[in-house]
């Protein structure tokens, strides 16, 4: 196996978390200081036309909507002023979460790889130029459960904006082609079940659907 060719292949989703201040609030958070982060595994991916499958392991999924950056070229230390440039495209994703077991490794002080990181955690639109988003700081982002309106947030709301966002994740781990960040989501997060259809979207611009299906 040639390992170069993995190791040189970035594709990592990184995810930023507390990034609206009324959904810090509604998890009884305080404001945060700098962004909080955590990662998901790429496995976690799936795309339109496949379920989300709700764990075993879990009993309280909860979706959470959220704008994606994707990273148009590998980058370490990236200054503010320069990030947007950056930038290859955006996806629409729902960071997927069991809220049972991230607050029980909360509790005990324990990271959130399991609650944030099982498969189909993260479903993704398809890339979409920076042409589709051409405000990627004041951008609707909404997600329906059974087609009743649960999260309608706009990207100006975020606490940490964009440029910020990708030069801290690169002051700590190098960005690279493909890479995904997910920008924290707004208010409105809460539970799936199974047989319920989750819609997302980009204002006007863009929807993705996906069925919550039992773990065989
Ligand atoms: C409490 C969380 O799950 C944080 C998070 O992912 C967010 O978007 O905020
Ligand atoms: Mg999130």
């Amino acid at each position: 196996m040639d390992v170069s060719k993995f190791v040189s292949l970035g594709r990592k989703i990184i995810g930023v978390g507390r990034n609206y201040k009324a959904h810090a609030a509604e998890m009884g958070y305080s404001h945060p200081t700098d962004p909080v982060l955590f990662l998901k595994p790429t496995s976690s991916y799936v795309t339109q036309g496949n379920p989300i499958i709700y764990p075993k392991l879990c009993s309280n999924l909860h979706h959470e909507v959220e704008l994606g950056i994707v990273i148009g070229r590998k980058g370490k230390n990236i200054p503010i002023h320069d990030a947007l440039s950056f930038i290859g495209g955006y996806v629409l994703a729902i960071d997927m979460t069991a809220r049972d077991l991230q607050s029980a490794a909360k509790t005990k002080g324990n990271p959130w790889s399991i609650a944030k990181g099982m498969d189909t955690f993260c479903p993704v639109s398809p890339v979409l130029s920076v042409a589709v988003i051409p405000e990627p700081q004041n951008t609707a982002i909404w997600l329906k459960v059974n087609d009743k309106l649960v999260q309608n947030g706009c990207t100006k709301d975020m606490i940490f904006p964009i440029p910020d966002i990708i030069s801290y994740v690169s002051a700590r781990f190098t960005l690279e082609e493909h890479d995904v960040i997910l920008t924290g989501t707004p208010e409105g997060v809460g539970p799936v079940e199974i047989g319920q259809k989750i819609t997302a979207g980009i204002g006007d611009t863009f929807e993705m659907g996906f069925e919550v299906v039992e773990e065989k």
